[in-house]
């Protein structure tokens, strides 16, 4: 069952009658079973694509393009989002209740909250924290559960590492690979290009709105990229690592 999305624009109205258009011409498709990635410069319209795909953007936003899953429109319940600010849990719920909601909002049974919070390596008692009692990790993670209770084959995580520590970045990216190993076809939009690459099955770069390729994941390790931004974006992260490390290193 495959996700395709074609020509994926999007423009907003201005009161004063003009138009602004953030993104133009997207392809994208996702299968069960895979994680592919999104990246691109802040403001590259990554979100957008996601809020597009979900159907959340405001009303003076214009979408145009298919959107279709294994040849029909893409029907609601199909596709769930952890959005990438934690500002989208609710801060007066316990994180169990949200989980349930999500699911009861989705037409899912009531969920085993324990078994979903153990599914994202969060422990029993997450289910009565309110979401500023959570740390970062944490936080991305509950943000997945929650999207994962509506019981949605596809997912979007919107920069699910940002802010945090290397180690939870890594077991975050690993708890991503694992769902798409379940079955489910997993989004991940990311400025974290080598963690993405670790896993992702291939990768669409996006410079300013516009798609400039989508690569497998091993022509970034191989060096392979035909196009001077996915190369430099790439070069960029990879160096900096690098450099971090001999700083690192005893001299
Ligand atoms: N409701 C809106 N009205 C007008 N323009 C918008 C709206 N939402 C987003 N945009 C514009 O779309 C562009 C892309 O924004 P988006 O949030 O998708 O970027 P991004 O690639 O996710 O960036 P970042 O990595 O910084 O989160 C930005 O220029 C933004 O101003």
């Amino acid at each position: 069952m495959m996700l395709r999305v074609t020509a994926l624009s999007v423009r907003f109205r201005h009161h004063d009658g003009g138009y602004s258009q953030p993104l133009t011409g997207l392809d994208l498709t996702l299968s069960r079973g895979e994680v592919v990635g999104l990246v691109g410069g802040s403001g590259a319209g990554k979100s957008l694509v996601a809020e597009a795909l979900m159907g959340l953007l405001p009303r003076n936003a214009e979408v145009s393009g298919q959107i279709t899953l294994a040849g029909l429109p893409l029907a609601p319940g199909q596709l769930a989002l952890a959005p990438q600010g934690i500002d989208a849990l609710d801060p007066l719920t316990r994180l169990g209740a949200q989980i349930s909601r999500f699911a009861r909002l989705a037409g899912q049974p009531p969920p085993d909250v324990c078994a979903a919070l153990a599914r994202l390596g969060l422990p029993e008692e997450a289910a009565r924290a309110f979401p500023h009692q959570l740390s970062g990790g944490m936080a991305k993670r509950a943000l997945i559960a929650t999207a994962l209770a509506t019981g949605a084959p596809f997912l979007i995580a919107d920069e699910p590492t940002l802010g945090l520590d290397p180690e939870t970045a890594d077991r975050i990216m690993e708890l991503l690979a694992g769902l798409a190993a379940e079955g489910h076809g997993v989004c991940v939009i990311s400025h974290d290009l080598p963690r993405l690459v670790a896993i992702a099955e291939r990768v669409t770069i996006l410079q300013e709105g516009r798609m400039v390729e989508t690569a497998p994941a091993e022509a970034f390790t191989a060096h392979r990229l035909t196009h001077p931004f996915s190369r430099a974006l790439w070069e960029a992260q990879t160096w900096a690592a690098q450099t971090w490390s001999e700083e690192a290193a005893p001299c």
